[in-house]
């Protein structure tokens, strides 16, 4: 089974603006409400791509109240550990180019820290969990790391999708896959990586402090998938980016639904690749047959 852990969900509220002006009254043009955080976006393709999920992590109020419904809609599991403050808004402001403002999230009590502790120590070998977004500011920086332990020590896999040290002190447990972005990549090496080169070079120093899979994605640029016996680069399609919000998720989301059906790391890398881009070229998360189309664009070479 697959789970998602989105310790810090978020309606994401999305905002256009077409003449944006600092310190002025601006009126908005389109808005629109989506359930947000790493876990949930990845669940939510995941369905898209029919590969089942449960989706956990703490929601709150009116706020989580609102994720879990959209959620049902969409009939995808999920087991949230109800917390009594507002799960956060995030804004992402569309004016030419993007702007987001995410909030810090809620305060989470010890008693429901323990209750979703318990929930991933039910997981067992052959299940896969995903770790995805920031951890609010209520809780400790070890936190994925703590879950990693528990996921290790039951045999089950983890995939981590965060940044910084909450990321690198999940490195002793093994996880099967991170995906950073060359930004990301760039600040745990403490190095600037905006090359393929660069991204293989420091990819590889993670799989020797313990990572099995590294997939750096570099936006328009491609991406590249790392372990111990094969390195490949993707292509990315061309097209017009309209909302990069998720677009890294759904990368997370294609890669997992395509290698846990048996594909192989060239065809899981496409399908997270193609994933990734059709969310960058629509508004909401992307439809599998948007993913379908763009395929056949995107080159995968084995450079290593
Ligand atoms: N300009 C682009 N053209 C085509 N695809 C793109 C473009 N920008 C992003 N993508 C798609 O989105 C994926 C993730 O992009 P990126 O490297 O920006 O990751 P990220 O920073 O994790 O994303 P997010 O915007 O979700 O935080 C890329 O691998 C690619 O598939
Ligand atoms: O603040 P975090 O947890 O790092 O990121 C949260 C977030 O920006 O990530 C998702 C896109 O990847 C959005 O749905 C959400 O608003």
């Amino acid at each position: 089974m697959i789970y998602t852990c989105t310790l810090n969900p978020s309606i994401d509220y999305l905002i256009q603006v077409d003449d944006f002006k600092l310190g002025a009254l601006n009126r908005a043009g389109r808005t629109q409400f989506f359930p947000g955080g790493k876990g949930i976006n990845v669940s939510r393709v995941l369905k898209r791509f029919d590969t089942e999920s449960t989706a956990i992590g703490f929601a709150g109020g009116f706020t989580g109240e609102y994720i879990q419904n959209f959620l049902q809609k969409e009939n995808i599991t999920a087991d949230f550990t109800e917390v009594s403050d507002d799960t956060r808004i995030n804004v992402k402001l569309k004016t030419g180019i993007e702007t987001e403002i995410n909030g810090a999230g809620p305060e989470i009590p010890a008693e429901q820290q323990e209750q979703l502790i318990d929930k991933v120590r039910q997981l067992e070998k052959g299940d896969l969990l995903v770790l995805a977004g920031s951890i609010p500011s209520s809780l400790p920086a070890h936190f994925y790391s703590r879950l990693a332990g528990i996921c290790r020590s039951a045999g089950a896999e983890t995939v981590i999708d965060t940044t910084g040290r909450a990321l690198e002190e999940t490195f002793q447990y093994e996880p099967f896959l991170i995906k950073p972005n060359h930004h990301e990549i760039g600040e745990l090496l403490k190095t600037k990586v905006s090359s393929v080169n660069e991204a293989v070079y420091s990819a590889k120093k993670l799989l020797d402090r313990g990572v099995q899979n590294v997939i750096v994605s570099l936006a328009g640029e491609g991406a590249v998938l790392v372990n111990k016996d094969i390195v490949l680069k993707a292509s990315v399609p061309s097209g017009e980016v309209k909302n990069s919000v998720g677009a890294g998720d759904s990368v997370v989301a294609g890669f997992i639904s395509a290698y846990t059906k048996g594909l192989s790391f060239e065809e899981a890398l496409r399908t997270g690749v193609s994933a990734g881009s059709a969310t960058a070229f629509s508004e909401d998360l992307c439809t599998k047959a948007e993913a379908e189309k763009l395929r056949g664009d995107i080159k995968i070479e084995k450079i290593g």
